[in-house]
């Protein structure tokens, strides 16, 4: 009865255990009869009751491979273990829904020799599915262009991809296991420290972009995307970086920012960063109670350099500029060039005006120095405004303003030297900018035509000649002098097309009066060191006569000295080419001008005209005396026609007689006329008209 409870007691433990097992079980003999089977097993395929009511295990298995995807491999397989009697066997089948199982079968002896076989049965559908999701995941992983690592909580490498291998430089092989420190600049640690207490507390990072070390430490610009990773329970356990190279985007992002501040020939500052500094020098120096000064440095003559030995030196001769304006200020100050010849300097935190002209004289001295460009010694000077904060102006815009009236006021004095800003200049710049204003459409309005003055020999009173004075009749402010608007249309570019018509009207009423006047005289145009430093410019002059017919010796050109010093080699080529075709050329307001006399045998020169400030003071003056005795003695034993300009009396007539200059031209013979009045006085002189003064109609 014991024996009997005991064996009950163990059927009811086995069955307990039988049931309680992960897997579907089911034991048949060796030729398939069911031993016994759990409900799980009934459940996993599942199997009706009356089929087991057979207990045959060749009954169930022709309705569970109908289930399957191949049945006959299962079917195939099953055969095979009852045949081989294998002691342990494995398969993994596929149903037509998608499901997987895996199969074991073992063969077990029981006591005595009787065998048994064990099914069992898993649903490894979910770990199926787990396996390819990973392989896909680390598929992707693999070809992905973005550099992905793996680190543990340690900050210890675990997963490398070969994007990281392409960017950092590292295999996977020797860097896994290594710490993420070998990848970060010590500077950006902090930076590290602080994200990934981010990600430790579950956040993902937006795109961030930072600087990583590769192999040899070579710095990388990187936009890094940080998330943490987790295990199945969902702890934190690492953090994946996803690293994009960014170097490329980056340098064309510095070079972009170094173009929109930057001037790219002297690499000084340019204005959109001067004016930058300068708004934050100005709140400082408004917050501290300082001065500021702003220096606006204008090159004196630097066009004609440039036109004249062409862009290539010019450019050299900036960069030379900006070197020596550099080096000159101290570090805290700010050199910028704004374009063209104009530079500027902010000179921060001074505190008298004194300081600022001291700065503005070393400038102008150490620019004025010579330069040694390619095989030209190039000689330079400056003009230099100066304006105040917050004495001239509060804000950038006044300041620069006012600095560049300044200096525009400096240039009007002569040059090579500094101006200070002051009310009165704004006032005259005002009126600068009205002039150009009307300036620009006085041509068209017919407002800009020549006057005409004769020129005549002293010895015999003969009209050897006419000077074509350009006029300006403003409809309000009424006759201009071109004293104030000649400056003005230099600067404006404005004389270029003014010189031109007045060349164009000059030749033609020249040519006109020579047929119908029987006037056998030159016609003497003022040319701008503007007009004539232009490339086209003899173009112009022959275009003149061609349109003209005015023959070429009936055409003296006016040309001042500083245009004849300053031109170098263009200008004496073009002056040459102007003799060959006959031209004559003048030198005007001589004496005015450099000392240097050497160039009057260099060049092809007809007549000196003596500046009329010399005339001025005869005949009591024994210096302009002096002076003009020399110059006509010089001209003579050059061969050169010396001419003096602006004779009023007869008294500076008598002696210019006396001295034997040449020729001679101003009030005392005639104003400048209009053609109509020219005619009248030709037609009116008396033969012989020493001592007598034309009372002519005024210009
Ligand atoms: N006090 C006094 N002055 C006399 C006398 N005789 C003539 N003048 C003035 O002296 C100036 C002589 O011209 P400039 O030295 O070439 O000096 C000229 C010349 O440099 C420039 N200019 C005039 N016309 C032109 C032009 O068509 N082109 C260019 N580029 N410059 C011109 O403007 C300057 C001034 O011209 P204007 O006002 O017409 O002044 C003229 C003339 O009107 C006199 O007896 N006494």
């Amino acid at each position: 009865m014991k024996k009997e409870f005991e064996l009950n007691y163990s059927l009811s433990v086995l069955k307990a255990a039988i049931e309680a097992t992960v897997d579907g079980l089911l034991v048949t003999d060796r030729r398939g009869k069911v031993l016994c089977y759990n409900q799980l097993y009934v459940n996993m395929w599942p199997i009706p009751g009356e089929l087991l009511a057979h207990a045959r295990h060749q009954a169930i298995l022709g309705y569970c491979a109908g289930q399957l995807r191949d049945p006959e491999q299962f079917l195939r397989s099953i055969e095979e273990i009852y045949a081989t009697l294998a002691p342990e066997s494995f398969n993994v089948f596929e149903f037509r829904n998608g499901r997987v199982f895996e199969r074991c079968a073992k063969v077990k002896t029981l006591e005595g020799s009787d065998i048994v076989l064990v099914w069992s049965f898993r649903d490894i559908t979910e770990r199926r599915q787990g396996e390819s999701y990973k392989a896909q995941l680390a598929a992707i992983v693999e070809s992905s262009n973005d550099a992905i690592i793996v680190k543990d909580l340690n900050g210890i490498i675990t997963g490398w991809n070969a994007a990281a291998e392409e960017l950092f430089g590292y295999r996977s092989g020797e860097i896994i296991g290594s710490s993420i420190l070998t990848l970060i600049p010590p500077d950006r640690l902090e930076e590290e420290d602080r994200i990934m207490n981010l990600v430790k507390s579950g956040k993902r990072t937006d795109h961030f972009e930072t600087v990583r070390w590769g192999k040899g430490k070579k710095s990388i610009d990187v936009s890094v995307t940080i998330s943490p990773v987790k295990d199945s329970a969902g702890n934190i356990i690492g953090a994946s970086k996803i690293a994009r190279d960014i170097t490329q985007r980056k340098e064309s992002q510095e070079r972009i920012e170094y173009l929109a501040h930057y001037d790219l020939l002297t690499g000084l500052p340019n204005r959109a960063l001067f004016t930058d500094r300068m708004r934050i020098a100005i709140e400082n120096a408004s917050r501290y109670a300082f001065r500021l000064a702003l220096l606006f440095v204008d090159l004196d003559r630097f066009k004609l350099i440039n036109d004249s030995l062409g862009h290539a030196i010019g450019d050299k001769l900036l960069k030379a500029v900006a070197e020596r304006m550099q080096s000159t200020v101290r570090q805290a100050d700010t050199v910028s060039r704004l374009g063209g010849d104009e530079f500027v300097v902010l000179l921060g935190r001074i505190h008298t005006a004194t300081e600022a002209a001291r700065v503005a004289e070393k400038l102008i001295a150490v620019l004025s120095q010579p330069y040694q460009i390619e095989q030209h010694e190039l000689l330079l000077t400056a003009s230099v405004g100066i304006s105040i904060y917050p004495d001239s102006g509060k804000d950038v815009n006044s300041l620069m303003r006012n600095a560049d009236v300044s200096m525009y006021s400096a240039k009007g004095q002569g040059r090579n030297r500094y101006q200070f800003y002051s009310e009165d200049l704004t006032s005259g710049a005002d009126e600068r900018l009205r002039l150009e204003y009307d300036l620009r459409s006085a041509l068209a309005r017919d407002e800009i035509f020549p006057v005409y003055q004769p020129q005549l020999e002293l010895a015999t009173g003969r009209v050897v000649g006419v000077e074509a004075l350009m006029r300006w009749k403003h409809p309000e402010r009424g006759l201009v002098s071109p004293a104030s608007f000649i400056p003005v249309a230099e600067d404006s570019g404005l004389i270029l097309s003014l010189g031109e018509h007045i060349l164009r009207e000059s030749c033609l009423q020249a040519r006109q009066w020579h047929e119908q006047q029987g006037f056998e005289g030159t016609i003497a145009v003022n040319v701008s060191a503007v007009q004539f430093r232009q490339n086209d410019f003899t173009d112009v002059v022959l275009r003149a006569l061609a349109d003209s017919g005015l023959s070429p010796e009936c055409l003296e050109l006016e040309l001042t000295e500083s245009v004849v010093m300053h031109g170098v080699e263009s200008a004496t080529q073009k002056m040459c080419f102007l003799e060959s075709r006959g031209i004559k050329l003048a030198i005007d307001d001589f004496g005015t001008g450099y000392s240097s006399l050497s160039y009057l045998r260099q060049f092809a020169i007809d007549r000196l005209k003596i500046d009329r400030s010399f005339v001025r003071d005869l005949p009591q003056d024994t210096d302009a005396k002096a002076i003009i005795r020399a110059t006509v003695a010089m001209g003579r034993s050059l061969g050169l026609r010396v001419m003096a300009e602006g004779v009023e009396t007869e008294g500076q007539a008598e002696y210019l007689r006396s001295v034997q200059c040449d020729e001679s031209q101003g009030y005392l013979y005639a104003r400048p006329m209009r053609p109509d009045d020219f005619e009248a006085w030709l037609k009116g002189r008396k033969p012989d008209f020493r001592g007598s003064r034309y009372q002519m109609a005024q210009s």
